[in-house]
């Protein structure tokens, strides 16, 4: 019997508790991996293999983490079928307002409900101030959320709120949980059975991501394809359409030909370079265009 426990963490207190709640275990005879969202990729993380999933995500401007939502939409079937926990970690449940508290509970529910999963065993529980690891600015903006909490609000020190008791009660109802719900060796599925990993960011994907964005180029110079576009622009006209198409506007303001060159060719504007006299593209019918 093995149990998961997939987290992501921005400044490491939800990978303490995710660590706290993996020693907790193993007093209960169940020994767990520990995987981080942000270092295995969501998709190479084999849930199959394992008999119960605990997953843990930080709040952070009122969102829990993108890469958690991932991994939970990713494996939903498989999460929906077997024992499974969640838990939030914020500022908010460290309050000492009751709405507050309340509020990043709702928020949690939010999260799982936008998810469509559903795990018996959920807490919300209260993060760290670690204002050693924050930047210039993200120490700016702690220190004003703090003092609006009402909560220390010196630089020169880390605070953890954490109630690490409640994170002992919390894995001690997985544990009860997983226990209840134990699967006969039969049901459990071999490791040859399980699908081969997928990298998220394989050399197809980035071709692809090419190949779109060298529609983009396309688009933004109204139908014509003026060559390739070079490996750099083309992830810069990734980023977004807009930029995209300013990229192609400004590339294009330095190419044309001037206006007399350009009366005499048909077909709009011409490129510099060696292109700069090539003959204009010809008109295709709508037929040809979409062979
Ligand atoms: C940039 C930033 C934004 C945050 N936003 C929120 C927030 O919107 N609500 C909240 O309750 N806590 C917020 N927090 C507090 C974190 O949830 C808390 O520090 C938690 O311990 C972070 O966990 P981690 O170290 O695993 O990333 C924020 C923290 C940072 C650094």
């Amino acid at each position: 019997m093995r149990n998961l426990i997939v987290f992501a963490s921005h400044e490491g207190q939800t990978e303490q508790i995710a660590e706290r709640i993996h020693r907790r275990l193993l007093h209960h005879r169940m020994p767990s991996d520990v995987l981080d969202v942000v270092q295995h990729s969501a998709t190479e993380i084999q849930v199959e293999a394992y008999d119960a999933v605990l997953v843990g995500s930080p709040m952070h401007f009122g969102r829990h983490d993108p890469r958690i939502r991932f991994f939970i939409e990713h494996n939903l079937d498989f999460l929906n079928e077997i024992p499974t926990a969640f838990f939030s970690v914020s500022l908010a449940s460290a309050s000492k307002k009751r709405k507050e508290r309340a509020e990043a509970e709702r928020l949690a529910n939010e999260f799982l409900q936008s998810t469509l999963w559903n795990p018996p065993v959920m807490d919300c529980f209260a993060g760290a101030l670690k204002y050693s690891k924050y930047g210039w600015l993200k120490r700016q903006i702690m220190h004003r959320i703090a003092q609006r909490a009402g909560a220390e609000t010196d630089f020169d020190q880390d605070y953890d709120y954490t109630d690490w008791e409640r994170v002992d009660d919390f894995a001690d109802r997985f544990a009860t949980l997983v226990r209840a719900c134990r699967r006969p060796p039969e049901q459990r599925p071999r490791f040859s059975e399980l699908r081969t990993p997928v990298r998220e960011y394989s050399l197809h994907r980035t071709r692809s991501k090419r190949r779109t964005a060298n529609l983009y180029h396309v688009v933004a110079n109204g139908g014509r394809l003026h060559g390739w576009m070079s490996r750099a622009n083309s992830f810069r006209c990734m980023k977004s359409p807009l930029i995209g198409r300013l990229c192609a506007k400004r590339s294009r303001a330095k190419v044309v030909a001037p206006r007399a060159t350009r009366k005499l060719i048909q077909g709009g504007p011409i490129l510099a370079g060696k292109h700069r006299y090539a003959k204009p593209l010809p008109r295709l019918t709508f037929r040809q265009r979409n062979a």
